[in-house]
């Protein structure tokens, strides 16, 4: 009977030390989870989802040009953005007080008021893109 030739034993530490490629992969998991999570709590983020998609299907009717979509896909991702940070911020504010503090409180309405200023940007770009194509 043969038997097979024996290996050298792997570096200290190797065979559970993860590879960059499989830690960016693990990272983009994580960032993937934290969306679903927004998505599993915050109703606003559903409301975000319809606009977002009532945009597309707008653009695509409307037959956007290339710097067209440009605007709309950062107007939307930012609006995105926000709204994800201010869940996160919402998130943190609740962990760290969950009794009430005007500091906790000035954190979330700052918070939303970025939504806001950034919802607001978007619309202004939605009128100066889709404006032309129906006025
Ligand atoms: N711990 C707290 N201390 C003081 N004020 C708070 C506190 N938590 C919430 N608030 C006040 O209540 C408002 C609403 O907070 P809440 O956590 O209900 O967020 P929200 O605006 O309803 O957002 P969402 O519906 O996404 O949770 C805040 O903007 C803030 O003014």
């Amino acid at each position: 009977m043969t038997t097979a030739p024996k290996l050298p034993p792997p570096a200290a530490g190797s065979e559970t030390r993860p590879t960059v490629l499989q830690r960016r992969a693990a990272s983009f998991g994580h960032a993937v989870r934290g969306v679903g999570a927004a998505l599993r709590t915050e109703v606003h983020l559903w409301f975000h989802a319809a606009t977002t998609a009532a945009v597309l299907g707008l653009g695509l009717y409307c037959g956007l040009v290339r710097w067209e979509w440009a605007a709309v896909a950062l107007s939307v991702g930012a609006v995105w953005c926000a709204e994800l940070l201010n869940t996160a911020i919402e998130a943190v504010v609740d962990l760290v007080s969950p009794e009430y503090h005007p500091l906790a409180g000035r954190a979330k309405d700052v918070a939303a008021g970025a939504v806001l200023v950034m919802a607001l940007a978007a619309l202004v770009v939605g009128v100066l893109v889709f404006g032309p194509y129906f006025f």
